[in-house]
């Protein structure tokens, strides 16, 4: 079942002249528990995509649907609500508030619903994530992979339905990076959750399920991996 669906997705900027296409009209629909790549060369409108699709950016026209909700129906105040409860946004630049601990930093997005986290789901996250002992650090005390990993719990606190990710491991050595990313895919299979990842690293695009290629704001390929049906059937 698809659990992400753009339809005519354009964005354009600037006019005359000027005018950029960053997409021009795109339609892709992600499978729920997919782990779907985002790949192209540089300005080829990756970030843009993930932007409309987290409804963190508005289209020039077009619909997305998550869950079978429209965001272009919702308002501001709708949009930032459904935002925090079921999508998991993930940066290149980790995007950690420097004067809260990690602590404080995973579990803000619970915080900020007025609700208190689920502490034995914490305490999972944490261990799963190798986290225990640095939850009192601020990110200026933790290296780069440990401050994406408290990103990681950060988006897996509110058990949203999709995790965006822009460049996840963009800032990371290939050791880290390469934990980073299976990590990501453990903990998403193992809490359900769909991935659509922009990445520029041809390896990590080789872990992810799905690739989607964009280029000049258009989708030019799409290859979906299907693993091998190893049952016997009578
Ligand atoms: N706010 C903006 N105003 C004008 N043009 C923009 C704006 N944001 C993006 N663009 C243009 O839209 C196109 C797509 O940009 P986008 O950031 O989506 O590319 P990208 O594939 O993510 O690139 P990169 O891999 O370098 O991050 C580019 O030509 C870019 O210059």
């Amino acid at each position: 079942m698809a659990i992400l669906t753009a339809s005519h997705l354009k964005k354009y900027y600037g006019k005359d002249e000027s005018l950029v296409k960053a997409l021009d009209d795109v339609n892709v629909s992600i499978e729920e528990g997919q782990f779907a790549a985002v790949i192209g060369t540089s300005g080829s409108g990756k970030s843009t995509l993930l932007n409309m699709l987290g409804g963190l950016d508005v289209p020039t026209s077009g619909s997305v649907q998550i869950e079978g909700n429209k965001l272009e129906e919702m308002s501001e105040e709708q949009l930032t609500v459904f935002r925090r409860k079921r999508i998991g946004f993930i940066f290149q630049n980790y995007n950690l508030i420097p004067y809260l601990t990690a602590y404080e930093n995973i579990v803000l997005p619970v915080r900020l619903d007025g609700k208190k986290e689920d502490k034995k789901f914490l305490k999972e996250i944490v261990n799963f994530l190798e986290l225990d002992g640095k939850l009192s650090n601020y990110p200026s005390h933790l290296s780069g992979g440990q401050q994406q990993r408290v990103a990681i719990a950060r988006a897996l606190i509110t058990k949203p339905a999709l995790l965006l990710c822009d460049e996840p491991t963009g800032n990371l050595d290939s050791r880290t990076s390469d934990k980073v990313i299976d990590l990501l895919k453990m903990t998403s299979e193992k809490f359900h959750q769909t991935i659509v990842m922009i990445t520029h690293n041809p390896e990590i695009a080789q872990k992810a399920d799905r690739r989607i290629r964009i280029e000049d704001g258009r989708i030019q390929s799409d290859e979906t991996v299907y693993e091998t049906d190893s049952r016997v059937t009578a």
